[in-house]
């Protein structure tokens, strides 16, 4: 189901500030966008690298009581939190971590009370909040957390699939232990819900995937299939979710099985997101399901060796801002 819209207010969190992400933020706002996109981030940084990069650019302070218009062509609205110390193109600083978790803070927040219809994120750097003494997985585990959301679907979007995952960014050796009856009933639940209500699919297809070679080849390369996947995708098919599989991962990706499905579930990131950044590494959306509200995201990471230097794509940061809109306008009030 889809509404016919006011002009949506978007917020879009810069990122790490070493990154490509204020770089983004400052190429945008050289596009008409039919939203009104507020930046998260320090306004001499956006400035600075607004500079550097040779561009124009007219920062407006984010006043909410403001009759909201898009931001014309050159121009971006800015929500300013301060960097701790100024950053520089490349050079990571673990001071300036609090501020990159204060203004994804400020997004949810806002999110939360109503002022933005949707976040966006432009990408943080994992290991450098890490090492300022922060416990941070990613966006979609800190979201779920400041959102007290149980249990959240990354799926990323690109190249004419839908990848989702049954877990996020877990070690490798966890993944089998976390894939259980309940958190699949959980994700695909969600998964099923979220397609429906907030891309306008009415009877989603998802395709899922083994979790061993071949799907367990019957039981003699692994059990998880027969113990775990298969008796709770029974269950799902009982609620009316259609859900197909397990197939092998090496096969799934094939049109054979992909003409007829809205989606595939893998078991882990590294199953699911290579054949996706495969076919659209530039262009593609992170999209983050379960949530109480809307965040999408870049498919790429920092790109520290660009940051600064105008040699960056921002394909996959327009196509996250226009698929946030499209999930404001499909998600039903
Ligand atoms: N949404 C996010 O916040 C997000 C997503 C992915 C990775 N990350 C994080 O980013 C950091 C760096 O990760 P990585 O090095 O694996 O991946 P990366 O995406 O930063 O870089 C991989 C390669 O792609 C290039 N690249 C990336 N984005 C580009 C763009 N827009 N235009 C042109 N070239 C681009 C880089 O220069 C590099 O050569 C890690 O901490 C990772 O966890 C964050
Ligand atoms: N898993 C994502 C990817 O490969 O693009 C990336 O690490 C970002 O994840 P968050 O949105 O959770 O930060």
């Amino acid at each position: 189901m889809s509404k016919p819209t006011a002009i949506p207010t978007i917020a879009l969190t810069a990122g790490e500030p070493a990154g490509i992400g204020p770089d983004l933020c400052v190429m945008l706002a050289q596009h008409t966008i039919p939203a009104r996109i507020v930046v998260i981030a320090d306004k001499d940084l956006l400035k600075t690298r607004a500079a550097q990069l040779n561009l124009q650019i007219n920062l407006i302070d984010f006043d909410q009581t403001t009759p909201v218009t898009p931001a014309q062509a050159g121009t971006l609205y800015v929500l300013d939190h301060t960097l701790t110390v100024p950053a520089a193109p490349g050079i990571l600083q673990p001071v300036n971590s609090n501020y990159v978790l204060e203004t994804l803070r400020s997004a949810i927040s806002g999110c939360l009370t109503g002022t933005f219809d949707a976040m966006v994120t432009a990408p943080v750097h994992k290991g450098v909040i890490n090492d300022a003494g922060f416990p941070f997985t990613g966006h979609t585990e800190y979201l779920a957390e400041h959102t007290n959301t149980p249990q959240v679907v990354m799926m990323l979007v690109g190249g004419g699939l839908r990848v989702a995952l049954a877990t996020t960014h877990l070690a490798l050796n966890e993944v089998a232990a976390a894939i259980t009856h309940d958190s699949l009933l959980d994700t695909l639940r969600i998964l099923h819900h979220d397609l429906q209500n907030r891309f306008g699919l009415p009877h989603p297809r998802i395709l899922v995937a083994g979790l061993n070679p071949h799907a367990g080849e019957s039981g003699h390369l692994g059990h998880e299939e027969i113990d775990i996947i298969i008796p709770a995708l029974n269950q799902l098919r009982e609620e009316g979710i259609d859900v197909r599989g397990p197939y092998p991962a090496d096969t799934l990706f094939t049109p054979t099985y992909l003409k007829d499905a809205d989606c595939v579930f893998a078991m882990y990131h590294d199953q699911g997101l290579p054949v996706l950044k495969y076919a659209s590494f530039g262009e593609g959306v992170n999209v983050t399901l379960g949530l109480p509200i809307i965040r999408t995201s870049v498919d790429h990471g920092t790109a520290l060796d660009k940051a600064g230097t105008g040699q960056i794509e921002s394909g996959s940061l327009l196509a996250a801002i226009q698929m946030a809109i499209t999930m404001i306008n499909c998600t039903p009030d």
